[in-house]
């Protein structure tokens, strides 16, 4: 299949993440295959394709959550600037803590509000009480959860409604302060309002992250993203600026897929 990449260099951004030839498999099985492509920096990025196309497993192995399977393996180049991502002699806990991820479900540890979002951080920082609170209340009004939580702190991140307890698992992201957020279907466990408060914090989140997507839902890509790569069957058919992959595919799969004709 071949991938065309309609964005050209000139336009798109400084590549914060950069994939040639990426291959992952579970055991024997080749889940995505020869992945070349640069995730530009301070940019939505955005994937989209049919259930069982990679796209989870890829953005798993951004952070290298494929260590924590057996079997699971990745071959190629995968970095992010200097740092070769899928090398064994990185230290994966602070790769993590530099690439961030937010999974489809909401998963608030079984503690406080505040602990929620205070505990990535004490792992890595040691701060005071006071600079503690600050970061804490930072990440809270960053992920647009702060008014809602302020008087109750120290309640159970569980008592929080799903679309709250999603952003709780943002603001957590946020606070230990990562270069890129991943968000897998984040917001595919809530209803539209949730929804749609979720997609005002990506859009305001790009100013400081690179934030890369998997979605399920073409109208939330297009609607929040800067960029879309579209994958099929494990590979990579078009990755390009949103509006043109959404109003101009140069590949009939992916035209096929947006207009809703697919097999
Ligand atoms: N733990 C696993 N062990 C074996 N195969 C797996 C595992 N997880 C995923 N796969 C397979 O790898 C392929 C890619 O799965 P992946 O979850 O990345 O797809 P996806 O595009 O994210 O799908 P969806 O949109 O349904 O979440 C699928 O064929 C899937 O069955």
């Amino acid at each position: 299949m071949d991938t065309t990449n309609s964005a050209t260099p000139r336009e798109m951004p400084p590549a914060k993440i950069e994939m040639r030839d990426l291959n992952l498999y579970y055991g024997d099985f080749h889940a995505v295959k020869n992945i070349t492509m640069k995730i530009p920096e301070g940019c939505v990025t955005a994937f989209i394709g049919p259930s069982g196309c990679g796209k989870s497993t890829l953005l798993r192995s951004f952070n290298r959550m494929q260590d924590l399977y057996p079997g699971q393996r990745a071959e190629g180049y995968l970095h992010m600037g200097d740092l070769d991502i899928l090398s064994r002699d990185i230290d994966v806990t602070d790769l993590r803590a530099r690439i961030g991820m937010v999974f489809q479900r909401p998963t608030p540890f079984p503690m406080s509000i505040f602990e929620n979002v205070a505990y990535g951080v004490r792992l890595r920082e040691k701060l005071s009480k006071a600079d503690m609170e600050e970061r804490v209340h930072w990440a809270l009004h960053k992920a647009a959860l702060w008014d809602d939580v302020k008087d109750k702190l120290q309640q159970p991140g569980t008592s929080l409604s799903g679309g709250q307890q999603q952003r709780l698992c943002i603001a957590r992201g946020i606070a230990v302060k990562p270069e890129v957020l991943l968000l897998d279907e984040p917001c595919s466990a809530l209803d539209p309002i949730s929804t749609a408060r979720i997609e005002t914090l990506i859009d305001e989140l790009k100013k400081d992250y690179t934030v890369v997507i998997v979605t399920h839902s073409m109208q939330q890509a297009a609607r929040i993203s800067d960029y879309t790569a579209f994958m099929y069957l494990g590979e990579l058919v078009e990755f390009g600026d949103t509006r043109t992959i959404f109003t101009r595919p140069q590949q009939k799969a992916t035209e096929d897929y947006i207009t809703g004709r697919f097999g």
